[in-house]
């Protein structure tokens, strides 16, 4: 299965409208948000190492900002393309909400392969895409961070071309930067620490006993890593971990310490962990485990291998990883989702408080931060199960009805929508 065969878009789009519908909305709540409000394509040239020059296609995608500046990471993968960052833009909006962080959604992309490039070209290439959107973005308007295959060195780059561009330091035009440099403490762990805790609800309210519980995991960079680390210390036994290369497999659990020390200089693969027996994706997703969590690319989790999954807990962290045929067979399996705009939603919210510190110029320790993202998970995962219950639909569409209920309190407040298009949901709401 590849991002091409089920466009994110398409798919996020479909998921609003019956939202809409669901929580008795105007079909006019559903033409702002369907589309990102701007999208900006650019042009990347850069001089490779063997002088000549490659021109990359890079985007921008910003949804909505009637909440805040519009907020989301920047991917270079070679399957990034203009729809997928329309999405990624979409769920961010989403994430925010339902967490009640004064952001909305924005997300950027570079179509590039960056295991191809040298240190040196990928350090060009970000500082190009950079000064490419630099009208676009800044503290008050759009703030990007790390996703798929940037990490806090590129975000460095990034800040320092934005910051010589405008001639003094504007820490809160990025996050997940290097701490050294104005980035939060926890932020590094902040997604996978965000994935554990939702996973901790989701076995609360299914009275599983995580210590004695078992997981599988796709994907083993940011994400990934964090997430299986975090389950580790709860006494949960990794026992499968796939990643772009292939994966391992330990009946008896992974060991996750030595493997974090394994691929901690970033370019070792977990699968080439020898520690293990090999295992392929197909097979992973098929384990007799009571977790599995897809941490890599979207539409993972599909009608192939839906039916054999056997957990009892499906963990989106990463963004858009389950298509809609997958989706009906876990609904009809019985299988407890937490919905990738929740799940995740640790990531955001802690660059959201990497951007106060910037704010205040006044930085926390590591406990507060992880204080205050514990509050606003559970504050988000206990909305999305309160709203489940109240309408009896999946875990998913909760999560976007929270979501969209959010965003239109603020389209009201701003005028967006009238008295009359409100009315039949306002006396929903009673
Ligand atoms: N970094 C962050 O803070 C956040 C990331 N996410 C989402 O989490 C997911 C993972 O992101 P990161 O960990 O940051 O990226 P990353 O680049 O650090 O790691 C991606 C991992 O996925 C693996 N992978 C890629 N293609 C694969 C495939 N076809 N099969 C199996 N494994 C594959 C890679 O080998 C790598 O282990 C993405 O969907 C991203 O949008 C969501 C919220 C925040
Ligand atoms: O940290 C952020 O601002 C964005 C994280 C992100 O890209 C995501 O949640 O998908």
């Amino acid at each position: 299965m590849t991002t091409q065969d089920h466009n994110p878009y398409d798919i996020v789009k479909g998921l609003i409208k019956e939202s809409v519908t669901t929580l008795g909305l105007n079909e006019n709540v559903y033409q702002v948000l369907k589309k990102p409000m701007r999208m900006l394509e650019v042009s990347l040239p850069v001089r490779m190492d063997d002088g000549t020059i490659q021109n990359f296609t890079g985007y921008r995608s910003q949804h909505i900002d009637i909440l805040g500046p519009t907020k989301g990471g920047i991917r270079f993968h070679p399957k990034v393309n203009v729809d997928e960052v329309k999405a990624l833009s979409i769920w961010m909006s989403l994430k925010a909400a339902i967490l009640d962080i004064p952001f909305g959604g924005g997300k950027g992309g570079v179509i590039v392969d960056p295991e191809k490039l040298s240190v040196r070209e990928l350090e060009t290439l970000s500082r190009t895409y950079i000064r490419k959107i630099t009208p676009i973005i800044g503290p008050q308007k759009d703030i990007p961070a790390p996703d798929v295959n940037t990490s806090p060195e590129v975000m460095g780059w990034m800040i320092d071309e934005f910051d010589q561009l405008r001639g003094y330091n504007i820490p809160g035009m990025i996050t997940g930067k290097p701490v050294i440099i104005g980035g939060s403490l926890g932020r590094l762990e902040a997604t996978g620490r965000g994935v554990v805790l939702t996973i901790r609800e989701a076995a609360r309210v299914l009275e599983m006993d995580l210590s004695k519980s078992t997981a599988a995991l796709q994907g083993f960079g940011n994400v990934g890593s964090m997430t299986a680390k975090f389950l580790h210390e709860l006494g949960v036994k990794v026992v499968a971990i796939t990643d772009a290369k292939g994966g391992i497999y330990n009946e008896e659990g992974i060991d996750i310490p030595a493997l974090l020390e394994f691929v901690k200089d970033g370019k070792n693969y977990a699968s080439k962990f020898s520690d293990a027996e090999s295992i392929t994706n197909e097979k992973m997703f098929s384990l007799p485990v009571d977790i599995l969590i897809p941490a890599a690319i979207e539409n993972q989790v599909t009608k192939e291998n839906a039916p054999n999954i056997q957990a009892k807990i499906l963990a989106e962290a990463a963004n858009g990883p389950t298509t809609p045929e997958g989706d009906k067979i876990l609904e009809e399996k019985g299988i407890f989702v937490i919905p990738d705009i929740l799940c995740n939603a640790g990531g955001v919210t802690v660059s959201y408080f990497e951007w106060v510190q910037n704010t205040m110029n006044y930085y926390w320790k590591e406990e507060e931060v992880n204080k205050k993202l514990e509050e606003h998970m559970l504050f988000g995962f206990d909305k999305v199960l309160d709203m489940k219950k109240d309408k009896q639909c999946r875990m998913r569409d909760a999560a976007y009805m929270v979501g969209i209920n959010h965003l239109v309190k603020a389209m009201e407040a701003r005028g967006w929508i009238k008295d009359t298009e409100m009315e039949k949901h306002n006396n929903d709401m009673k």
